[in-house]
């Protein structure tokens, strides 16, 4: 039967939030009809005006809150709301994790066929404010002028900010003082649209060793780039690493390939409880340090290591939960198809002197068959895959090698609930999930599950 659209463009609705999309967005219903609305709160009673009508659906702003909820707060951030960074900053924190554990438990129930009390309250830091140890800030323009600031809520235009309280406040500082020399030094801003200018972002990386300071170029070469390096030097002593990064191409890619040393050391680096990673310009490496060590603690303990066992880690970036579990392993093989992120992990490992950490640059849908060819038998198979989850063929060789537990660590819980259910299907049940919050004041949530084989041979 086809629905009615009982909602038009332009006009305004009373409508009561029912609960929270994946986005952060609120969910509810005028005349059974759904409406999205972003910053609200479930329970919230509210005016909104429709901005987009769909065959399905609808989207509304919010031009009055007839009915807050006890758990609305003032956004810190003067940005908030156009800023496309965060989601949640009119959410207490308390109440943001509750509502990303509710959310986990929806999506597992839902589409995992999950129990949703296995899933566990979400584990939150302390202070959720400043904790991005990574900044990719474009450049633009304000009122003629050169600006940094972060992308717009559904557009690539620019909304002016250097103090992003999110972001740890070195890389604030690094913002506010490129953009003092992007004004001074009058190097173009490029332009997304007409390919013309030259600046593109700056990128900010906070160690332990040091600052690292990535200017994104159209150039190979910086103009003026000695003053660049002094003054930045001048302003901010903790820099240890200056870094020209040419990226000529039309691209949404912020990164090109190829790097020049201005000043300084080429890597600085980081650490996670114990372990020590260098970090080049390209190497991935969680933003949350202390939320990451969090997550990473969850994964040992699930894996329940004594020293015997063999451990996969399927997808493993630059080797960060191998070397971690390798500390209570007898080995560890990651897999990872980028290959500079593997010879990063294979350095990871000397530098922390691990020995019993194997490091495999291939595709793991192809790597993890090959493995069952040639009889690799493991006790534990981790799997950290990228937001769209595993590929089938890297779930149904991992239970082929009949681990007595498999650990399941997702940025995107709805594609790990998918996979779930494939695992339970191949033997394995889920024992529990910890919702962990790496991205406070944003929608998004990581979880970790512990799988169990459920038959016996
Ligand atoms: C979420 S990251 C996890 C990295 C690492 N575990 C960490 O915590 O830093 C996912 C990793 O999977 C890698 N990857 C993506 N597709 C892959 C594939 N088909 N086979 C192996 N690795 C893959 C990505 O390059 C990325 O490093």
């Amino acid at each position: 039967m086809k629905q009615t659209v009982p909602v038009a463009k332009g006009q305004i609705y009373e409508i009561t939030i029912q609960g929270l999309g994946t986005s952060g967005e609120g969910v509810g219903r005028y005349e059974g009809f759904t409406v999205f609305i972003p910053f609200v709160l479930p329970e919230e009673q509210v005016k909104a005006k429709i901005t987009l009508v769909k065959k399905n659906y609808a989207i509304g702003e919010v031009v009055d809150i007839l009915k807050p909820s006890p758990h609305r707060v003032e956004p810190i951030c003067p940005v908030y709301g156009t800023c496309g960074g965060c989601q949640l900053q009119h959410v207490s924190y308390e109440e943001q994790l509750h509502l990303k554990t509710q959310n986990v438990r929806d999506i597992m129930e839902r589409i995992g066929k999950t129990n949703p009390a296995l899933v566990q309250p979400a584990l939150g830091p302390n202070s959720p404010w400043g904790y991005r140890n990574k900044m990719q800030i474009p450049v633009g323009f304000e009122n003629d002028q050169a600006a940094l600031g972060f992308y717009a809520r559904g557009s690539h235009a620019i909304v002016p900010c250097t103090n992003c309280a999110i972001q740890d406040d070195g890389n604030n500082k690094i913002a506010a003082v490129c953009e003092r020399l992007l004004r001074e030094t009058k190097l173009q801003p490029y332009n997304e649209m007409t390919g013309d200018g030259m600046i593109r972002h700056i990128i900010g990386r906070i160690g332990k060793s040091g600052w690292m300071v990535i200017i994104v170029s159209t150039s190979k070469t910086l103009l003026k780039a000695d003053y660049w390096v002094s003054e930045i030097r001048k302003a901010l002593p903790e820099v240890t690493s200056i870094v020209l990064n040419h990226n000529p191409k039309k691209t949404n890619v912020i990164m090109g390939r190829d790097c020049t040393l201005l000043w300084g050391e080429e890597t600085i680096t980081d650490t996670i409880d114990e372990l020590e990673f260098r970090l080049s310009p390209h190497s991935f490496f969680q933003v949350n340090p202390i939320q990451t060590t969090v997550l990473y603690k969850k994964a040992l303990e699930f894996a329940q290591l004594t020293g015997k066992e063999t451990v996969i880690d399927a997808y493993c970036g630059t080797g960060t939960i191998s070397l971690f579990l390798a500390k209570q392993a007898k080995h560890v093989i990651g897999i990872e198809i980028v290959e500079p992120a593997i010879v990063d992990a294979k350095a990871n490992a000397k530098r922390n002197g691990i020995t019993n950490a194997e490091f495999i640059a291939a595709d793991a849908a192809k790597e993890m068959p090959a493995l069952v060819k040639r009889g690799v038998k493991a006790d534990v198979v981790v799997f950290d895959p990228i937001r769209a989850g595993c590929k089938e063929e890297v779930l149904k060789a991992a239970a082929t090698m009949e681990p007595e537990r498999m650990v399941y660590v997702s940025c995107n819980p709805a594609s790990m609930a998918r996979d779930i259910v494939v695992l339970r299907e191949l033997g394995y049940e889920v024992e529990i999930v910890q919702p962990v919050d790496m991205f406070p004041m944003t929608s998004h949530c990581e979880a970790v599950a512990l799988l169990r084989k459920s038959f016996t041979k």
